[in-house]
C-alpha cells in the first residue's frame, strides 16, 4: 500500500514538512507573463540558476577589473588554484576520492580524452559496447574513436538493447553479450542514468561484468551527477564523465567533470593528450622544463580553465555541500514516488511510465509514454505553464528536482496533464 495520498492538501502538507523546502527560494524560478512560477520539470536538461551564482561570478569580474593578470595569484580566490576549490565538494557529489576527480572541459571532450587513455583497441579486441538508447553525442563519439583507430564503426559498436516490447535494458542480456563477444570488446561505455528512459544502471555490477571479460568500463554520468548516489569509487569503474549544467545547476555549456579511478590516476604510462596544465604545478611556470606529468585526475587537464564558469559551479557545489547527497536523494525518492503515484492514480490506459518503478533504479526523472499522443500534447502542457521535454515518438520526460521542485509542482503538473487528456 502506498503512503501517498491524492488531493492538493496532501501536497501542501508535504511541502510544509519538507526540510529542504527553503532551498527553492534560493533559485530563480522562470515565470509566466503574469509573474506566476512556471512548473519547471527540465532540470535534467538545464538546471535552474541559483540566486547566489551572480555574486560568485561578480567576485571574479571585480578581481579581473581591479587586478588584471595579478588576479591569477592575488584574487580573493586566486585563479591559479581555483579548480581546487571545486574538487572536494564535487568528489562528494559523485562518491569519489578528491584525487580521482577534476572539473575541466566539457562532457563530450572529456569522453574523448578518457577514450584516448582507456580505449586501447587491438585487431582482436576493438569493439565498444554502449546501451541502445545512448545519447547521440556519446554514440557519435565512440563511432569516431573507432574510425580514428581504423575500424568500421558499424561493426565496432555493440548495442545493449532492450528486449522486443520492452524499454529497459536487462542485465541478463548484457551477460549474454559479454559471454559471447566479450573477448572482442575493448570498452563498455554506458550512460549511468539513461537520458531517455531514466533507468539508473547498477554501475558496480556492470563494472564487475565488464572487468570479468577483460573490458575497460566507463560511464557517462550526465544524468546522474547531482541526481543519484553514483558511488563512483566503489563501483570500481575505470573512468566517468559528466556535465554540470543539468542537476548541478551551473549554467548552459558550463564545464564538465571527470573521474579516473585511483588505481589509474597515478599511472604515468597511460596514453594521454597533454598540455601545460597536465604538467607539475610546482614547475609549470618555469616554462623550459621537460614535461613532468601531474599526478591524479588533475593530470588530465590541458588548458588553464575558464574561471567565470568555475565560479558558477562553485556557487552550486557550495549548496550541494550544505544539503548533502543523502538528504537530497531521500527527498528525491519521496517526490518522484509521489509523482509516480499520481500518474498511476490517473488510471489512463494510454499512459505508461517507462522508467523503472524501483526507486533504486532511477533518479528523479520519469519518462512517460502517452500512446496516440503527438507533440501537440507537449505544446498544450507548455501553454498550461509546464516546462517539460518531448522525445519522439511519444514520450514526455519530467524531472522533479528535489532542490527546487515542490510537491505542489508535481500535483499541479498531473492536474494539468489530466485536464489536457480529458
Ligand atoms: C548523456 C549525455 N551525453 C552527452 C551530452 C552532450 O554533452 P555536451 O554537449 O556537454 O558535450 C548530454 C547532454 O547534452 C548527455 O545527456
Ligand atoms: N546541452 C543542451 C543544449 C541544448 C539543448 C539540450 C541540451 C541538453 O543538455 C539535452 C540533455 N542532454 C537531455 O538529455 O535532454
Amino acid at each position: 500500500m502506498s503512503h501517498y495520498k491524492i488531493g492538493l492538501e496532501y501536497a501542501q502538507q508535504q511541502d510544509e514538512n519538507d526540510p529542504l523546502a527553503t532551498f527553492r527560494d534560493r533559485f530563480h524560478i522562470p515565470k509566466d507573463k503574469e509573474g506566476t512560477d512556471l512548473i519547471y520539470m527540465t532540470g535534467n536538461s538545464l538546471g535552474l540558476q541559483p540566486k547566489a551564482t551572480k555574486a560568485y561570478i561578480h567576485q571574479e569580474l571585480e578581481d579581473w577589473a581591479n587586478l588584471g593578470v595579478e588576479g591569477h595569484t592575488e584574487a580573493k580566490n586566486p585563479w591559479l588554484h581555483y579548480h581546487e576549490l571545486l574538487t572536494e565538494s564535487m568528489s562528494n557529489v559523485v562518491g569519489a576520492k578528491p584525487i580521482e576527480v577534476i572539473v575541466m572541459n566539457t562532457l563530450t571532450v572529456n569522453l574523448h580524452l578518457m577514450m584516448v587513455s582507456f580505449y586501447k583497441p587491438t585487431p582482436k579486441r576493438y569493439k565498444i559496447l554502449i546501451e541502445a538508447d545512448a545519447f547521440p553525442s556519446d554514440k557519435y563519439a565512440v563511432e569516431s574513436q573507432l574510425r580514428y583507430h581504423g575500424f568500421d564503426e558499424k561493426e565496432g559498436v555493440v548495442l545493449w538493447k532492450a528486449r522486443k516490447g520492452e524499454e529497459l535494458a536487462n542485465y541478463e542480456d548484457l551477460e549474454t553479450i559479454l559471454e559471447t563477444q566479450g573477448d572482442e570488446i575493448a570498452l563498455v561505455m554506458i550512460g549511468g542514468v539513461n537520458y531517455y528512459t531514466g533507468q539508473f544502471f547498477d554501475l558496480k555490477r556492470i563494472t564487475q561484468l565488464g572487468h570479468q571479460h577483460g573490458c575497460v568500463v566507463g560511464f557517462d554520468c550526465a544524468h546522474g551527477a547531482g541526481n543519484v548516489a553514483l558511488n563512483l569509487h566503489d563501483s570500481g569503474a575505470d573512468f566517468a564523465v559528466w556535465c554540470t549544467y543539468k542537476y548541478l545547476n551551473s549554467g548552459p555549456g558550463s564545464l564538465g567533470g571527470c573521474f579516473i579511478h585511483e588505481r589509474h590516476a597515478h599511472n604515468k604510462n597511460l596514453n594521454r593528450f597533454t598540455g601545460w596544465w597536465s604538467h607539475n604545478k610546482e614547475t609549470r611556470f618555469k616554462m623550459r622544463d621537460e614535461f613532468d606529468q601531474l599526478a591524479g585526475a588533475e593530470g588530465w587537464q590541458l588548458s588553464n580553465p575558464p574561471i567565470l564558469s568555475m565560479a558558477a559551479i562553485r556557487a552550486s557545489l557550495d549548496m550541494f555541500a550544505e544539503v548533502g547527497m543523502d538528504k537530497l536523494t531521500k527527498k528525491s525518492k519521496q517526490l518522484t514516488g509521489y509523482f509516480e503515484f499520481l500518474i498511476e492514480e490517473m488510471n489512463n490506459a494510454n499512459i505508461k511510465i517507462m522508467t523503472p518503478s524501483n526507486p533504486e533504479e532511477r533518479g528523479c526523472q520519469l519518462s512517460i509514454q502517452v500512446k496516440n499522443a503527438d507533440k501537440k500534447l507537449h505544446h498544450q502542457l507548455t501553454e498550461a505553464g509546464v516546462i517539460s521535454d518531448w522525445r519522439e515518438p511519444d514520450v514526455i520526460r519530467c524531472a522533479p528536482v528535489p532542490l527546487y521542485n515542490s510537491f505542489q509542482d508535481v500535483y499541479y503538473l498531473v492536474e494539468k496533464l489530466k485536464e489536457i487528456l480529458k
